[in-house]
């Protein structure tokens, strides 16, 4: 189905699941597309100062991934110069990029400048006139082709050796981005190509982890808090028991089955003295997610939390995610404490 800009897509199309219901296009360009086409979104993006730092690092510090490459990009957010976040698809000159969910641009501006031969970035909504402009105004329309669609749709002149793409929301998996970027490099990256993404690890680029830690001290507002979880800045202090992985993606080889349900069974040990255990934080690279418990309750200092984490889409909205948190306190005795079942939505 093709798809023209912004919003006169009104085919449905899979979300990639097996036995998922279609995502509606219209519906999805209206509950979601829609806000990336307004300047302030993308200035926000621009202004996260972490985000934008890291995409730039990420292009600059790795010119071999760039210099003459094709590129592709898809979304989010990076700084340069007068603007601070933007997504970023891009190509060496050598080789091609593509960049899907280019937003602003920055990130395929950026490629460009580091070097990649030719960038095709591809965003769904009208903010594609503004990164045409912006690929303008910095001499680089030479390099940078603009192409205003979904990934999904549309067609580019050739595979890219590298995909850059910010596609991650609260909590990494909200926005079910993802699949956009799956989709990208399924129809689109060479077989010899590499994906960017956000944290490196054993020295590759192709992985992120997302994990989850216990916390203290953040409820204030148990109303307001009781359903959702909370975007909010932790300090270590906060944190009273160790770390657990719950989910480790390879960008290269993850499919949408894998982000679909995240499911793990993990332990943490609570290594603070006595103390209030008032809730989860999840994060993936260097963000919190919040995930209160009502009410807190009472740990000591060498108490194990076996946690049963799951997570869902919403099924009124793929966007949305639903969490299960489900753990119990195991004492020093040995003696199991359940702890009542905690379902969040991150909205
Ligand atoms: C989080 S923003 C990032 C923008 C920019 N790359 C940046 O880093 O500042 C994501 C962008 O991707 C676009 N987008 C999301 N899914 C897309 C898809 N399937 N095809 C094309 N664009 C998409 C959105 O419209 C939005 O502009």
């Amino acid at each position: 189905m093709g798809s023209s800009a912004n919003g006169s897509r009104t085919a449905t199309t899979s979300n990639g699941g097996a036995g998922r219901a279609p995502v509606d296009k219209e519906v999805d360009f209206a509950n979601y597309f829609c806000t990336y086409a307004f300047l302030y979104h993308q200035k926000e993006m621009l202004s996260d100062r972490v985000r934008m730092d890291a995409y730039y690092d990420a292009v600059f510090r790795n010119p071999s991934h760039f210099l003459g490459k094709w590129l592709a990009f898809q979304k989010r957010w990076d700084l340069v110069r007068k603007f601070r976040r933007a997504p970023i698809g891009f190509q060496r000159r050598l080789s091609t990029r593509a960049s899907q969910g280019t937003g602003s641009g920055i990130l395929a501006i950026w490629s460009a400048q580091a070097g990649a031969r030719k960038v095709y970035a591809v965003e769904a909504t009208k903010m594609a006139e503004h990164a045409r402009q912006l690929v303008k105004a910095n001499k680089l329309e030479d390099v940078v082709e603009v192409i205003e669609g979904s990934i999904e749709d549309v067609t580019l002149p050739e595979k890219v050796d590298v995909i850059i793409s910010e596609w991650m929301g609260y909590f990494l998996l909200r926005e079910s981005m993802f699949d956009s970027v799956i989709c990208a490099r399924d129809r689109w990256l060479k077989p010899t190509g590499v994906m960017l993404k956000l944290r490196w690890r054993r020295g590759s680029d192709l992985q992120f982890q997302m994990s989850l830690l216990l916390v203290e001290n953040v409820r204030d507002d148990v109303d307001l808090c009781a359903w959702t979880s909370l975007w909010n800045n932790l300090h270590p202090n906060q944190v009273v028991g160790t770390a657990a992985i719950i989910k480790e993606l390879d960008c290269l080889t993850a499919t949408v089955d894998d982000i679909l349900n995240v499911q793990a069974s993990i332990k943490s040990s609570i290594n603070a003295g006595d103390t209030r255990f008032c809730g989860f934080g999840g994060w993936f690279d260097v963000h919190f997610r919040v995930f209160l418990l009502h009410p807190s309750a009472l740990v000591h200092e060498g108490n194990d939390l076996i946690v049963d984490f799951s997570m869902s889409r919403s099924k009124e909205n793929h966007r949305l995610m639903e969490v299960e948190l489900n753990c119990e306190i195991r004492q020093s005795s040995g003696e199991l404490l359940p702890l009542s079942r905690n379902k969040f939505y991150i909205e």
